[in-house]
């Protein structure tokens, strides 16, 4: 990788005793994750098997495989401008990926928004993908009583269920289901599985700068999201938490004025930022319908917007995967129907949204 490329960044979230450090200790035996650096936010009873013996002064280690690990004992930014800056003044020589480990407890959005949104870093990190691990054996009841819980899964790109092997009573059928309403397009993995491995959690198919491409499908899912919302059934015995969540993806045929977009992203980020967890699409532009933008922000932050060199493959539409919390699919439907131009349902609510896009009146939960 050439010094100026960002440097991708994975957030490996999951609650507390989940099984975060286990699947990271294994993780980091695969060869490919040479040269990463892992961030740990404390040292917990289990640590990264080789970081708990030594500790340096400045809280990186070098470790002998080619990881350096590092704590978090100020803000993660300083911690992450760290690394930038060895890197960059040569004191490391070679940093192909930093995987940052959070806090049980940890509401990630902060994690995602210390990568993405910090005016300096923004330029040298990229958010791979977020990780969260689930304990099978006490998801459920976790989901049930932590909010917390069920946002890092709503915000996740891969989803590991951990403790399977423990498993054998539980009923994993009803977590899986319910995992897949809270997060239709996350890839939904057990730690017990060999392919639970580099390949299916890291490169999670942003455009890569390497090979100047992006894999479109890989990182958006849409079509697992469609169909889900396809049988998608609203139970009412849903968790109120879990009621909370709505994950949706925004089509639009035709192309959108660069303008209008930006617009409806302002818009959300500045009247819903703490309700949009996640979003990220492909948009055709009408100024230069060959070379697509890609827009991904997690709760109001947003990478800066990057324009494909071209379509990744023959799927010329706008799609935008969208999640939120307490912002219902209808109001960002229709926010973005009236900025891309697209004609809006007919709906009682229908001219007060146009006359006022920030009144929220398809505001459902
Ligand atoms: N049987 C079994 N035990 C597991 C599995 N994954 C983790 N554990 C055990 O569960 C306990 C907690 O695992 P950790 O990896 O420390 O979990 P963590 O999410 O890093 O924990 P915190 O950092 O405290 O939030 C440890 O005793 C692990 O050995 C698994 O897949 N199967």
């Amino acid at each position: 990788m050439k010094r100026h490329d960002p440097i991708p960044v994975t957030v490996l979230t999951g609650f507390l005793g989940s099984g975060k450090t286990t699947l990271l200790n294994r993780l980091l035996k695969d060869p490919q994750l040479t040269d990463t650096a892992v961030i740990v936010n404390e040292f917990g009873d289990v640590g990264i098997d080789h970081l708990l013996v030594e500790q340096s002064s400045d809280g990186v280690i070098e470790l002998s495989d080619g990881c350096l690990c590092c704590t978090v004992r100020g803000e993660l930014v300083d911690t992450l401008a760290e690394l930038v800056d060895r890197l960059q003044t040569g004191r490391i020589e070679r940093l192909r990926r930093i995987v940052i480990e959070t806090t049980g407890l940890a509401d990630p959005a902060p994690v995602l928004q210390a990568v993405m949104g910090h005016p300096v870093l923004v330029d040298s990190l990229r958010l791979d993908g977020v990780i969260t691990t689930l304990d099978a054996l006490n998801a459920i009841g976790t989901l049930d009583r932590h909010e917390e819980a069920v946002k890092q899964v709503a915000v996740a790109d891969r989803i590991v269920l951990t403790k399977t092997d423990l498993a054998e009573d539980a009923p994993l059928d009803a977590l899986r289901a319910r995992i897949g309403a809270l997060n239709p397009g996350a890839p939904l993995l057990d730690a017990q599985e060999a392919q639970t491995g580099y390949a299916a959690l890291f490169d999670c198919g942003l455009y890569d700068p390497e090979t100047k491409t992006a894999d479109v499908q890989r990182w958006l899912r849409d079509e697992a999201i469609a169909a889900a919302h396809h049988h998608h059934h609203h139970h009412h015995d849903v968790n109120r938490h879990d009621a909370r969540i709505r994950a949706f993806t925004l089509v639009h045929d035709g192309l959108v004025d660069r303008d209008a977009i930006a617009m409806f992203i302002d818009l959300l980020r500045s009247a819903h930022s703490e309700r949009v967890l996640r979003m990220k699409g492909i948009v055709g532009l009408s100024d230069n319908p060959e070379r697509p933008l890609v827009i991904h922000g997690v709760q109001g932050t947003f990478h800066p917007p990057a324009r494909l060199p071209s379509w990744p493959d023959n799927d010329r539409r706008t799609r935008i995967v969208v999640i939120t919390r307490d912002l219902g699919e209808d109001f960002v439907r229709d926010l973005f129907g009236a900025f891309a131009g697209q004609p809006a349902a007919d709906r009682a609510d229908r001219v007060a949204l146009e006359s006022n896009p920030l009144v929220v009146p398809g505001h459902r939960f």
